[in-house]
């Protein structure tokens, strides 16, 4: 089985001068991990413990030790940014961090499985990599849905336009790692966001495992 579902606010729309403050604000809140967003040229962050970051920069390889030094526990790369995913994953793994394996929606879910049982965590982008706030893309749920068919103890992350509207679609498809950020950050109510995606997914997990 996959980890169980998770719920990881996404922070790179939150107010980047209190940022500390905010990843508290979350995991006080009920998060179970903190997806940071890292681009080329923005600055990283120190420390931690529930740090999965997402890395979409163009030369992943040259990030993984200073991450690691950083205190991030999962590094999560682009396909489409590495010529050598396999020497990326060993470098990742032997840095002391899990592996997680990105692919934005140009990309079709084939040329990521053959890394699927070498990774912890497939990324499948359900908007354009870049920034926060956009249009869920429904249309990658296929995506989802034959990686959850092809290897059922895979954790699945989706990233991208996700909350209370979208989450059914993200559950039922099988994902069971759900980044949220404007849904999350911009809620007077985080906990109780953060609360219905976990059990949204919790449920739609649940019913496969009786399914099978
Ligand atoms: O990686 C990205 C954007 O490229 C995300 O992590 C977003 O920051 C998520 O924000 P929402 O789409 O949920 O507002
Ligand atoms: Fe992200």
């Amino acid at each position: 089985m996959a980890s169980g579902c998770k719920i990881g606010p996404s922070i790179l729309n939150s107010d980047l001068a209190s940022l500390g403050a905010e990843c508290l604000r979350m995991l006080d809140s009920g998060a179970d991990y903190l997806h940071l967003d890292v681009m080329d040229g923005h600055p990283a962050l120190q420390g931690g413990q529930f740090f999965y970051m997402h890395m979409m920069v163009s030369r992943p390889e040259q990030w993984v030790k200073p991450m690691a030094v950083a205190g991030a526990n999962q590094y999560t790369f682009h396909l489409e940014a590495t010529e050598n995913p396999g020497a990326l994953i060993k470098d990742i793994r032997e840095n002391g961090m899990k592996v997680g394996l990105a692919i934005k929606p140009g990309t079709t879910v084939e040329y990521l499985a053959p890394w699927a049982n070498q990774i912890d965590m497939a990324l499948v982008m359900t908007v354009e990599p870049g920034f926060g706030g956009q249009k869920f893309m429904e249309d990658m749920m296929p995506k989802v849905h034959w990686l959850r068919t092809q290897f059922p103890s895979l954790d699945i992350e989706v990233d991208g336009g996700v909350g209370p509207d979208t989450i059914h679609k993200c559950a039922e498809a099988g994902a069971n790692m759900i980044v949220s950020g404007s849904a999350i950050m911009r809620s007077d109510d985080p906990r109780s966001v953060i609360n219905l995606l976990r059990n949204v997914c919790s449920e739609a997990a649940q019913k496969r495992s009786l399914d099978r």
